[in-house]
Order: structure tokens, then sequence, then C-alpha cells
């Protein structure tokens, strides 16, 4: 893999990607780049085909059309040394201790046996499970066997990461704590496809996104673009009576005395509180917002919210 990857020449080139299993055609014409550097969302309903788009990157399945490359070519696994995957199946070898795995790991890719030790004990430290390096993994939860197995995907600073829903199954302190590693390893240069269902990991850590929906991309840019296409800024109002029908917005979201207006073309905030106002709304907050990855998600992949009165 060249370290020389620029936004000129993207480190993952997909072109016209097609995946057939018998019949059934899993991913169809899916074209995207992934830069050097950039943490990159890889979003979609269960089903949608990350996972066999992810495989057939690696390698893993050889696909029916199209091209995928890392780094100019078709990935062989002897270019793996600086590529770390966790897949959507996790494994690793379970009847034995904690710290031996790791370095087992560690020394596959590359690492001498006293350098994997010492980034293994730090590592069992960071995510508090210090006390475990001697113990079998399968006597540790699911969530703990889940952090060993990011670490000894990340224990040799891989240039790219290809992480599939690396926070699936963690509680809200640990899934922070996680997005933090994560962040950490965008930070020191590593170029990063994550695929995740958890649309605030998306907003705090990818540069851009892609959305797939039966096999192809739905939306594709950075998150921004993606917030701009389905509705960009929306209003958000607390407000104690009926909103009123009107053409100024749309109701996109509406929660309890919560709502997000989203503004017809042309139409600007100001205009949208006096229309409020005029039709006696009591408006106790009024706010700019972008469209979150959630509702976009929501709107995309479910049945959009039905525009209801407050
Ligand atoms: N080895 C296989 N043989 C047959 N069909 C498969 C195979 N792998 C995946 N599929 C099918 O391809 C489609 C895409 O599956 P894939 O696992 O890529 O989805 P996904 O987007 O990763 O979903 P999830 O979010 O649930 O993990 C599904 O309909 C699945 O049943």
């Amino acid at each position: 893999m060249s370290a020389s990857a620029t936004v000129a020449e993207p480190l993952v080139h997909i072109r016209n990607f097609r995946m057939d299993f018998g019949t059934q055609t899993a991913v169809r014409d899916l074209s995207f780049d992934v830069f050097a550097g950039e943490t990159f969302g890889f979003l979609g309903s269960n089903g949608s085909g990350k996972t066999t788009t992810l495989r057939a990157l690696l390698g893993i399945y050889q696909p029916t059309a199209g091209t995928l490359h890392i780094a100019g070519k078709v990935f062989e696994p002897r270019d793996g040394a600086r590529l770390g995957y966790l897949p959507e199946e996790r494994g690793l070898y379970k009847k034995e201790s904690v710290l031996d795995v790791m370095v087992y790991f560690g020394r596959l890719k590359g690492l001498g046996r006293a350098g994997a030790t010492q980034w293994s004990r730090s590592y069992l430290e960071r995510v508090d499970l210090a006390d475990k390096a001697d113990v079998r993994l399968d006597k540790l939860s699911g969530g703990q066997q889940q952090k060993i197995q990011l670490g000894v995907t990340i224990m040799n600073s891989p240039e790219l990461l290809i992480l599939d829903e690396p926070t699936q199954g963690f509680d809200p302190v640990n899934r922070r704590l996680l997005m933090d590693i994560i962040e950490e390893q965008k930070r020191a240069g590593a170029t990063v496809i994550m695929v995740t269902h958890q649309m605030d990991e998306v907003e705090r850590l990818c540069d851009r996104v892609i959305l797939l929906k039966d096999g192809t991309a739905e939306a594709y840019g950075t998150v921004e673009e993606v917030q701009d296409l389905y509705g960009g800024t929306v209003v958000r109002v607390r407000c104690a009576g009926l909103l009123p029908a009107s053409d100024l917005f749309d109701v996109a979201r509406s929660d309890g005395d919560l709502a997000d207006l989203a503004p017809r073309a042309g139409v600007d905030e100001a205009q949208i509180l006096a229309e409020l106002v005029r039709h006696g709304v009591q408006v106790r907050s009024f706010t700019t917002a972008r469209t979150s990855l959630e509702e976009i998600f929501l709107r995309v992949y479910g049945t959009p919210s039905e525009p209801v009165g407050v």
C-alpha cells in the first residue's frame, strides 16, 4: 500500500461494482472513492450491501463486475500489513489468554514480541481490561472481547482501517471510549472506512459518507452535502398551540412542543417566525439546525414523519 496516495489518487476506488449471489443481486452499479486521511461513513439499512462491498474490496468475494482497488490495485492478502479490518463477524482464539492472543496477532502483523506485549498492555490499560491480561478470552463478556478485537485491528497503526460496526453492542460509556480510540487513529493519519448504524458517530467522526439503498448509492458526499440534499437547514421551534398550515414551510418532524420546520425554497427564518407569530403561535424558542443524519436515514429508509400539530 502506498503512503503517497493523495487527493488526486484515491486510496480506495470502486467503480460499477456489482455482486450477484445466484439470482439475487446484492450490490449493483456502485461507485465511490475514499481519499487518504479521511474518515468515511458507509451507511445503509440492514441488507443494503455494505458488508458485501467490504468483502469484495478485500478479495473475500469475487465481484460479479466492476473495479475495486486499494492503492491502485486489487487487494491481495500480502498487502495487508498496513490494513486493519474489523469484520462484522468477530472471532479470536478463545481458549488462549487475552495477552497471548494479542501478542500473537501483533507478531503476525510484523511487531516484535516485546513491542507487541508493551502495546497490548498499554491498550488493555486504556480500555479498562488490564486485570484481564491473563484471563482466557472466552471468560470475557461480549463487549470486552470486542475491545480486544478492536485492539488487534489497530495495533500495527494501519494506514487503512476498515471497521464493520465497531461499536455494536457497547454501552454508552464504552461506545464513547471506542469512538475516542477511532478518532485517535484518524488524527494519527489513518484512513478509516466505518460501517455504522449510529448516526451520532457519523456526525462526530466522518468527513464523507455514502448511503446505500437496495445495493446502490442513494447519497454520497460530505456530511454537509448529504444534509443539504435532504433539506439542509431546518428551523427548530418550541411552541404552544397548533402549527398553522403554511406555504412557507413543511413540518419535517414534530415531537411534543418541539418541531422542525423545513423552509420552502427562497424562504428565510425571519419569514417563518413572522408567520408563526401572525397565526398566534406562542414561540418559546426558535433556532436553526441542520437536518440530522438520523432524520435523513429515517426519510431514506423508513416512513417519513407525518406533519402534525404541536
Ligand atoms: N454469501 C452470501 N450468499 C448469499 N447472499 C448473501 C451473501 N452475503 C450477503 N448476501 C445477501 O446480500 C444482501 C446484502 O447483505 P450485506 O451483508 O452486504 O448487507 P449489509 O448492508 O452489510 O447489512 P447489515 O447492516 O444487516 O449488516 C443481503 O440480502 C444478504 O442476504
